[in-house]
């Protein structure tokens, strides 16, 4: 469907004549999943969100979303939990249609677009899937309108559709702060190898932040320490020292909520990982290995342990949403002058 809207050609009309202008190609952006590696979650402020120190780290377990002009807009959404994906205005992805149409002096009721998106993130699993969509569709729609923007400016637009969008339009390893949407880029030259153990449903973000600040004034539950001895263990890349240092103050909040990842943590750490954590607000576990080997070891023992819906092996990190496609459009036709 989408590949058909490359070679048509839109009349318009210019002046007193009529011109044959060719439709710019579809776009498609590829965009990862991210992990929380360090999630320090501080006190609700005064607009509802918690403070943060996070690290995050993007893995190689993607969504593919393209973007292309059409006359029926929309959202379609195939692959792994598609059916549980809003395609109405309230997908992120459309949301980020609108925001840009906005901030672009487009009318972002008729933007005259249609976003297909494939889903290889799991859905509510803590892994920003819905971030990662409005983020690739934010750089897709730059290239489909030649818009003269900058990352940074992207990420600002990004900013307010969600806090895990501007890491999404990056990628890699970064220190985020504020409510996870500022940034600054961790460097290294080091691969770590995850193995990824999906639940059969998702949970809701803010659910689990609730539940923290409920935790919270009836007990102490653990607190994640600094976070420079992270950022110290990412520059050794020793998988041995970073896996003692894995820590998500959600994780309680996530396992309060649903008891049985509990046994989905301990499964993975028996079958051989370094350590197991609850990514983000879960509930997808993330487990360190040793390396690539040690990864699909524990991968295929995880799966076999009948502690979640399904496994998959995963590195990081891995760069930021970036074009994969687009179509070249059919040999440009000469405008057609009418007289
Ligand atoms: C927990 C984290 C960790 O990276 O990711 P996920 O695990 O959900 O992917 C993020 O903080 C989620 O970011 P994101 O999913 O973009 O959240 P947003 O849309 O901005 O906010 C959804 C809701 O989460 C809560 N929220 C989010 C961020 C934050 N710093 N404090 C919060 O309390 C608020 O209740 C907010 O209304
Ligand atoms: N494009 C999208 N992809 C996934 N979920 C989306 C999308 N747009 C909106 N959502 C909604 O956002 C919720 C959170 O999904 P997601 O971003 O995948 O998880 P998380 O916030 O746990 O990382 C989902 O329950 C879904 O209803």
């Amino acid at each position: 469907m989408v590949s058909r809207l490359s070679a048509r050609r839109a009349q318009r009309r210019v002046g007193s004549t009529d011109v044959l202008a060719v439709v710019p190609p579809p776009v498609t952006v590829r965009v990862p999943a991210k992990v929380n590696l360090h999630l320090s979650v501080g006190d609700v402020r005064p607009d509802g969100y918690h403070e943060l120190v996070t690290v995050f780290q993007a893995l190689s377990l993607t969504d593919e979303v393209t973007v292309a002009v059409a006359d029926d807009p929309g959202v379609e959404v195939h692959g792994e939990g598609a059916a549980t994906v809003p395609t109405d205005a309230s997908n992120l992805a459309w949301r980020a249609v609108q925001a840009l149409a906005e901030r672009t002096g487009r009318d972002p009721y008729d933007p005259k677009v249609r976003v297909v998106i494939r889903k290889g993130i799991p859905v509510a699993g803590g892994m920003a899937g819905g971030s990662a969509d409005a983020a690739a569709t934010l750089v897709g729609l730059a290239a489909l309108w030649k818009l003269d923007m900058t990352r940074d400016e992207l990420a600002e637009v990004g900013a307010r559709l969600g806090s895990d969008v501007p890491f999404a339009l990056y990628g890699n390893t970064a220190l985020g702060t504020g409510r996870g949407e500022r940034l600054v880029p961790v460097l290294g030259r080091h691969v770590f190898h995850w193995v990824i153990a999906l639940d059969r449903r998702g949970l809701s973000t803010p659910d689990v932040y609730r539940e923290l600040d409920r935790l919270r004034e009836e007990s102490r539950p653990p607190r994640v320490g600094a976070v420079e001895p992270v950022l110290e263990a990412l520059a050794t890349g020793d998988p041995r020292q970073l896996a003692l240092l894995l820590g998500n103050d959600l994780q309680s909040a996530a396992v309060s909520l649903r008891p049985s990842l509990r046994r989905t943590l301990r499964a993975g750490v028996a079958a051989g990982a370094l350590v197991g954590i609850i990514s983000g607000s879960g509930p997808t576990c993330a487990f360190l290995c040793s390396d690539a080997g040690a990864a699909v070891r524990v991968a295929a023992e995880l799966s076999g342990a009948g502690v979640c819906r399904t496994v998959r092996v995963a590195q990081g990190p891995v760069p930021g949403a970036r074009v994969v496609a687009s179509e070249e459009p059919s040999r440009p036709t000469p405008p057609e002058v009418h007289a």
